[in-house]
């Protein structure tokens, strides 16, 4: 499998393949740090980031937005004081497809 961090978006379709329970396992390994979570039956990919400083967080808030544009694959982003959460599903198919976990793994190299 292709880096998943070096890997491209697929456009989101409506009939796209949500990530089966066979595949979660290695896709989950590939984004130690990220948990799956269960958000009224909607399976999503989230993960808190610290920082020293409110304007820390806003910045990589930020970034995570200018990273979601360019592949046209947008998350939810809380951004607070020390503290950014991340949080990474397919609307279109109200679940995780294979986007997320790429662009979870995105997400990790811009934290560095
Ligand atoms: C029209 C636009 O491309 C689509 O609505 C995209 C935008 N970004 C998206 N982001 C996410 N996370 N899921 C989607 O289904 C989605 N759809």
């Amino acid at each position: 499998m292709t880096e998943l961090a070096q890997q491209s978006c697929e456009a989101c379709r409506a009939d796209a393949p949500r990530v089966t329970k066979e595949q979660m396992p290695a896709l989950s390994a590939a984004v130690p740090q990220w948990q799956v979570i269960d958000d009224h039956a909607v399976l999503k990919l989230q993960r808190q980031f610290s920082f020293n400083n409110f304007v820390q967080a806003m910045t990589f808030s930020n970034q995570v937005g200018d990273l979601a544009e360019q592949h046209g694959h947008h998350p939810a982003i809380l951004t607070e004081w020390g503290k950014v959460t991340v949080t990474w599903w397919t609307h279109k198919i109200k679940g995780l497809h294979n986007n997320d976990f790429v662009m979870a793994a995105k997400t990790d190299e811009l934290a560095g």
